[in-house]
């Protein structure tokens, strides 16, 4: 069943064998899978409301307008970011049934093999790897041919009977053709790929988005749709705040302390706190921020930077909020000689309702896509002096360095005037790296988000080759008589003036991971071992973002969908 608040639990004498904290993309996959046994009782716990009838979050193109400074974000904010000259910039997660899934840009992208079997290398479990994922992969896929034939794939790799809807883009756009026809003249480069999420994602392809007939699929559309709500074994309460686990106990053969229970309250600062204590585990799925932010909280970190806080430590995990890993973010836009964009779209209220009505009544027309419909995915050269100067950050020879995003226009706020083509850029193989911390006791208070973007010279010189790499894909013979002018940065820049105009327009791709990495069972450093459980302790186990020592190659959701997907069967292997 479905709770809009806790006041039902609080008088509940219910016994549950698990709590989920957190119903975002992972905690939706572990709630439905461990409810598929009857037998066990699972409460998930989410912070912000539902997801359903908040058009911008459902209809796809609106995505842009999900986030930032809506209730269904958590309205962080960055330090000031020394790779970005200085700047605050907004940290976008999803505060709403589905988590960041139900407010994310729908690209629906798994990364490369090498990424798998660097997770599988670095934490000694080969249960990570590419290879024996695979089931994972199409366990979580629903995949939806295209009915346009001139949009390809590889149906060898994909799924058709899963729970998380997968298509291609539905409504053609003036650029479909000529990105492929650049990629087609400039093929040494920019190469045609008929399928990224295949293991090896290098080329440039259609992208593949979380879309089910129009309509975003997420994890609270999909994991928790009506059919597995009513289950009678799994509650899940909205508009609740988990502000710390708690010590419920040792374990009777080893000693070690079980952290089975939890603290929460509604979602309003300052409102009573209660506890409830899971039978079999607490699953924390809070989050790449949440996760840390709570463990944190709850004495569970760094003990010296706690204590010097004044929160009591109780397990000394350093590793816990460190090895933050995200991907900084960029677009370019040109001025170009169409008026087949859907800048139109964003600045005439009358084209916008009508669209807005076509999506109503057939789910049809330009709404029903995101706002790319092609992805790239590149290496720099191999005798790139990059690569000569500092060791290659990618997780190996199928992965890119950066990422490619065609836009058929300026997204969210064009210029009043002209029609546009946006590539946007992203590092996706990043060096730098970030934390969570603390600076307040009270749990409703933003944790001190550092994402550290572009704080390496090796990032930045990435972002430098990939904004280099548009400008030649826009200069293609092809492309003569449409692209006019940049809008963004000349060609002629030096390296300098880009230099300075990436500090300055960088974001990010909202991909934050590695804040409780994953480390070998014994290792001094990380947070939970390859079974996800927390190192030390019993009871309390991490299926989150939060997991991934290093970001994959890729944007996050589908890889945490495998992810909690394998989670899901650790946990029912340990309690059949
Ligand atoms: C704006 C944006 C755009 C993105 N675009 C893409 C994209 O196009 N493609 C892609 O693959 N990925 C994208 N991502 C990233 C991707 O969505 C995430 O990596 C993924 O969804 C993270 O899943 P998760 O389970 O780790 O966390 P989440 O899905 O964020 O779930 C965490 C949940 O825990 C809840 N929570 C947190 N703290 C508490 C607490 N104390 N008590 C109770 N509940 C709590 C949150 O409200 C949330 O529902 C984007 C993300 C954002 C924010």
């Amino acid at each position: 069943a479905l709770y809009e608040n806790n006041s039902g639990l609080v008088k509940s004498d219910v016994q549950f064998d698990f709590i989920v904290v957190g119903g975002g993309t992972a905690g939706s996959v572990i709630a439905n899978r461990l409810t598929e046994n009857p037998n066990h009782s699972v409460l998930v716990l989410e912070a912000g409301g539902s997801n359903e009838n908040v058009l911008d979050i459902i209809v796809p193109f609106f995505n842009i307008r999900a986030v930032p400074n809506t209730p269904q974000d958590w309205n962080y904010t960055t330090t000031a970011q020394t790779g970005l000259n200085g700047r605050s910039i907004p940290y976008p997660r999803g505060h709403v049934l589905g988590g960041s899934s139900s407010v994310n840009g729908l690209a629906y992208t798994r990364g490369s093999k090498d990424d798998y079997d660097r997770y599988a290398r670095l934490s000694g479990d080969e249960g990570w790897s590419w290879d024996r994922l695979i089931p994972y992969m199409r366990k979580t896929e629903r995949f939806h041919p295209p009915s346009n034939p001139t949009e390809q794939f590889n149906p060898a790799v994909h799924s058709f009977t899963g729970i998380n809807s997968v298509s291609l883009p539905a409504f053609p756009r003036d650029t479909d053709a000529r990105v492929f026809a650049t990629s087609s003249e400039l093929s040494d480069e920019f190469p045609f790929n008929i399928d990224m999420n295949s293991g090896a994602p290098l080329g440039i392809g259609w992208a593949q988005v979380s879309i089910k007939n129009g309509s975003r699929s997420s994890a609270a559309t999909s994991y928790l749709a009506p059919q597995y709500i009513a289950r009678p074994n799994l509650h899940v309460v909205l508009n609740t705040m988990v502000t710390r686990v708690l010590q419920s106990g040792s374990d009777s053969k080893t000693g070690q302390p079980a952290f089975q229970t939890i603290e929460y309250s509604s979602n309003v600062r300052g409102s009573p706190r209660f506890r409830v204590t899971a039978t079999k585990e607490v699953i924390l799925s809070a989050g790449s921020i949440g996760t840390p932010h709570i463990l944190m909280h709850s004495g569970i970190g760094d003990s010296a930077s706690l204590a010097a806080l004044g929160i009591a430590p109780v397990h000394n995990l350093p590793s816990v909020g460190k090895n933050l890993s995200d991907h900084s973010f960029l677009r370019s836009s040109w001025l170009v000689n169409s008026t087949k964009t859907f800048d139109n779209l964003e600045r005439n209220a009358t084209l916008a309702a009508e669209a807005l009505e076509e999506w109503t009544t057939t789910k049809t027309g330009p709404l029903v896509d995101s706002i790319t419909s092609q992805i790239g995915w590149l290496r720099l050269p191999n005798n790139s002096s990059i690569l000569q100067n500092f060791p290659d950050p990618s997780s190996g020879p199928l992965s890119p360095h950066f990422e490619m995003l065609f836009t058929n226009g300026v997204p969210g706020t064009p210029p009043a005037t002209g029609n546009y083509f946006t590539i946007s850029t992203g590092v996706v193989s990043p060096s730098s790296r970030g934390s969570v911390t603390l600076n307040s006791t009270d749990p409703f208070d933003p944790p001190v988000i550092n994402p550290n973007l572009l704080g390496s010279e090796l990032d930045l010189s990435i972002m430098r080759e990939a904004v280099r790499a548009t400008q030649r894909f826009v200069a293609a013979p092809t492309l003569a008589d449409y692209i006019l002018s940049p809008i963004s940065i000349n060609d002629t820049a030096s390296d300098t003036e880009l230099d300075a105009f990436i500090r300055n327009h960088a974001t990010s791709l909202d991909h934050p991971v590695g804040t409780a990495a994953m480390s070998p069972p014994h290792a001094g450093y990380g947070v939970v071992d390859p079974d996800l459980t927390v190192k030390g302790l019993v009871g309390l186990r991490i299926v989150d973002a939060s997991v991934f020592e290093y970001v994959v190659a890729a944007h996050t959701q589908a890889s945490v969908y495998i992810f909690a997907e394998r989670a899901a069967d650790l946990i029912k292997a340990k309690f059949k």
